[in-house]
């Protein structure tokens, strides 16, 4: 994966005079206005000073990372450009690479805390020193912060500079890697892990978690009979996420109910608590009791949808559902919320489906009232067609949860729902609870750093068909 041989260049504003030779052998290079202590990068040459006085005449040297592989670094007096290859060239100005210094003087090795603002950045921040050899670019600096002496060095590696971000993780190509699924997919493909191996098993529970990312559905079996259990399963991934509902909470018949949740009625597909700013990223739903006739919990996976309606409708249509809003509300006594989003919501680079929103058993009045007559009649046309498509038999993943066992899904995306029960006979239990999806991507991004080949290999999906062909008419 490395360059064999030297590829990478280091191009100085100006080449320097002596004969030619073949810059491969090079190792190190610094450009530097020491002397003087004048740094004029873009300018003068005189203060260019390179360590191997053998390679000067190149404006080549080696890099053996494959990231920079061909890559060129030029320095101007305000900011230096990597050329990587032939396509690509990154500009770092010195404001941005000072702010980007990791030494321990700037971070703390412990806390990982900076101890610099980067509004304390001179605004005339520039190199001393430039040094670049096979494996790093270092730089030293003029016009440092206030209190950073001249031994302050800052030390760059090319990953680093490539990919500052620890782990691409957040980024939403990453977060894009689901799996959009139907019954027949999910029949495939449905991921189960004894609670022992999710406890106490790293790999089994990073495997467990890739199938999370992907799926949006995994679950865990063999869990022992306590109504303890949903909170240590959740808080293996992250905190639990408090809401009035209480940090875990129960699903039973109680007389009365302030939410059918709690009655044996059946419940029609949606999410939960949409009406918050923040609705729980994920939900966990542990079985103790389920010896009622009826009570399957039934899972839809929104993505899935969203991707049939993008084949099947116009795309004004199926815009209006990632630009009109619904709104949702929770009002009782002792508490009041409420809150718009579409349908479709895009994350912030518009390029991507980030949530599916959609609970319309706590829908609100519709904040329709700028909206055109013919903009409702179409609203209300697409929202019939998903919801069609949503509740589909050979779309929805369909099972009775048995005691010891125990559903985890991704609130924005699967719509959860269940069969009617009835009460004459046996009883149904279930304890739940919610994790922040904040949680739940650290979760992640920690099993994918530990292990990056089970992080990898875990999803079913990688060996089957693309997630365009998900949905079956
Ligand atoms: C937590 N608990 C099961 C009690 C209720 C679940 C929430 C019910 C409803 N979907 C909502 O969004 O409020
Ligand atoms: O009873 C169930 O299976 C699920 C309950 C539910 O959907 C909810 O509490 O939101």
């Amino acid at each position: 994966m490395y360059c064999r041989r030297a590829t990478a260049l280091l191009r100085l504003t100006r080449g320097v005079s002596q004969a030619p030779r073949c810059g491969f052998a090079a190792a190190a290079a610094r450009y530097t206005g020491d002397q003087s202590d004048s740094f004029r990068p873009g300018g003068e040459v005189s203060s260019l000073w390179l360590s191997q006085p053998g390679t000067a005449n190149a404006s080549v040297i080696k890099c053996e990372k494959n990231l920079i592989n061909d890559a060129k670094l030029r320095v101007e007096s305000d900011r230096l450009f990597v050329y990587n290859g032939t396509s690509k060239q990154n500009m770092y100005t010195y404001f941005y690479l000072r702010d980007l210094c990791k030494c321990p003087q700037c971070v703390d090795p412990h806390s990982k805390q900076r101890s610099f603002r980067s509004s304390d950045i001179p605004s005339n921040v520039a190199p001393r020193r430039v040094e670049w050899d096979n494996k790093k670019l270092v730089i030293q600096w003029q016009n440092d912060i206030p209190g950073y002496g001249k031994s302050h060095t800052s030390s760059f590696d090319p990953d680093y500079l490539e990919r500052p971000v620890t782990l691409a993780l957040h980024d939403p190509k990453n977060l894009r890697q689901v799996r959009p699924w139907h019954n027949s997919r999910m029949q495939r493909w449905q991921h189960w892990v004894s609670f022992e191996d999710y406890m106490n098993d790293e790999v089994k529970f990073t495997a467990a978690m890739r199938n999370l990312q992907t799926l949006g559905l995994i679950f865990v079996k063999d869990i022992p009979e306590s109504r303890e259990m949903v909170g240590k399963i959740a808080t293996r991934m992250g905190p639990l996420r408090n809401t009035f509902y209480g940090s875990t909470w129960d699903v039973r018949t109680v007389p009365q109910a302030k939410n059918v949740a709690y009655t044996n009625q059946h419940l029609g597909f949606h999410m939960d608590l949409m009406y918050m700013n923040e609705p729980p990223g994920f939900q966990l739903l542990h079985c103790l009791e389920n010896s009622c006739e009826g009570g399957e919990s039934l899972f839809s996976d929104t993505f899935n949808v969203v991707n049939w309606l993008r084949m099947h409708s116009t795309k004004s249509d199926y815009d209006l559902l990632t630009q009109m809003e619904l709104a949702y509300e929770y009002q009782h006594e002792d508490q009041i919320y409420h809150h718009k989003r579409p349908v479709i919501q895009m994350d912030a680079t518009g390029e991507f489906v980030q949530y599916v929103n959609y609970s319309p058993p706590f829908q609100s009045a519709l904040p329709l009232a700028k909206t055109s007559k013919d903009d409702q009649d179409r609203l209300m046309k697409i929202l019939r067609i998903f919801a069609k498509q949503l509740q589909k038999p050979t779309n929805i993943f369909q099972l009775k949860l048995n005691p010891g066992e125990c559903a985890i899904f991704n609130n924005r995306r699967i719509a959860h729902a269940r069969n009617h029960f009835n009460t004459t006979d046996g009883s149904r239990w279930l304890a739940g609870a919610y994790v922040d999806e904040d949680a739940i991507l650290s979760r992640y991004a920690v099993c994918q750093k530990k292990y990056p080949n089970v992080w990898r290999d875990a999803t079913p999906a990688t060996a089957d068909s693309a997630p365009n062909d998900a949905t079956e008419d």
